[in-house]
């Protein structure tokens, strides 16, 4: 799909440097894998600059990704982390300059350019090892440029997007910076549409959402305030809640009572917390096995309770950082 001449490989190994990081690409050149010496990796395909795995030092894997999921670059993948831009959910039937885009915007299905790795490591902790400081980012790059034709003339604005993709031990940081490259304003939103993978729905709760105004997407009408206690997911969810600090309030994802991953956020206001249940996966021709939604949630930071208006040559930028808590 996208040919790359000049591949990043391993770091050349010096006497007396601690390991470094290793960047790979896929014998396709379609997805790139960084993993530390300590064994934790992430692998991200270069259509939609999708992360379609991320696994601890034992090889755990930390997202869901559908068995049926098309990584081949026909349809957005179904699991990992596709990118939402520049619009979230089906696009506004009201006049908007997003309204013939398809849902989700099309960043998630467009390929996106490598751009490079870096490697940093702190100054380690009396008697921490120094492999526990080091990081490994990934850049990826989208502008109108790449765009198809059809794609440019649905959205027609100069924008460039850089998405980096920073792995360490614990944590995986995805963060976007949007730039009006145009000469006119342009509306977006952003979504990090995240499948965590759990191991039992039933014995999911999380933490973080109480007491907060909510649309319910799935009611009419949608506007809704949660409840003081955490919340659970029994049935079809498709929730965007607005938390009252906004994106200073963590989210914890807890199973039997012990939190599992931490999601932090950056600039990203509202938190979409989604499950399809039986009936809607049922339906989902790439959501296999039908039983996955009893392994998995989407809990997905974004900017999407509005739209984020960007002047010529000004930028957004909003993150999210997971914690494995466990
Ligand atoms: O099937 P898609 O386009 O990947 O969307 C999956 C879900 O994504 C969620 O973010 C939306 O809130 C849901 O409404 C939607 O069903």
């Amino acid at each position: 799909m996208v040919g790359r001449a000049h591949k990043p490989t391993a770091l050349a190994a010096t006497p007396g440097l601690a390991p470094q990081p290793t960047v790979t690409f896929s014998p396709d050149n379609t997805s790139v894998t960084a993993e530390l010496p300590t064994g934790e990796s992430v692998s991200v395909l270069l259509y939609g600059a999708t992360v379609t795995s991320w696994k601890d030092s034992s090889g755990d894997e930390k997202l869901w990704l559908s068995t049926a999921a098309k990584l081949d670059g026909t349809k957005a993948v179904r699991g990992g982390i596709p990118l939402v831009f520049p619009v979230f959910g089906p696009p506004p039937s009201a006049p908007h300059p997003t309204a013939n885009l398809p849902q989700h915007g099309f960043a998630r299905t467009s390929v996106w350019e490598f751009l490079g790795k870096s490697t940093s490591e702190s100054t380690p902790a009396e008697g921490a090892k120094a492999a526990d400081d080091l990081s490994v980012k990934l850049d990826f790059g989208l502008s109108a440029a790449s765009l198809s034709a059809e794609t440019q003339k649905l959205w027609p604005f100069k924008f460039n997007l850089i998405y980096s993709v920073t792995l360490n031990p614990s944590t995986l940081t995805t963060s976007l910076v949007v730039t009006n490259d145009d000469d006119k304003p342009f509306d977006s939103q952003v979504l990090l549409h995240t499948y965590l993978r759990v191991n039992d729905i039933s014995s999911v709760s999380i933490q973080g959402l109480s007491n907060s105004p909510y649309l319910d997407k799935l009611l009419s009408p949608q506007a809704q305030t949660s409840g003081p206690s955490d919340l659970t997911i029994t049935q079809e969810t498709d929730h965007v809640y607005s938390t009252p600090n906004g994106a200073s309030d963590p989210v914890t994802v807890l199973e039997n009572g012990k939190p599992r991953f931490v999601v932090t956020r950056d600039n990203l206001a509202q938190v979409v917390v989604w499950n399809p249940w039986t009936e809607k996966a049922a339906g989902m021709g790439d959501f296999e096995p039908k039983g996955g939604y009893k392994n998995m949630l989407c809990v997905e930071p974004g900017a999407v309770g509005t739209w984020q208006t960007l002047e010529p040559g000004d930028a957004f930028e909003g993150a999210q950082t997971i914690s494995i808590a466990n």
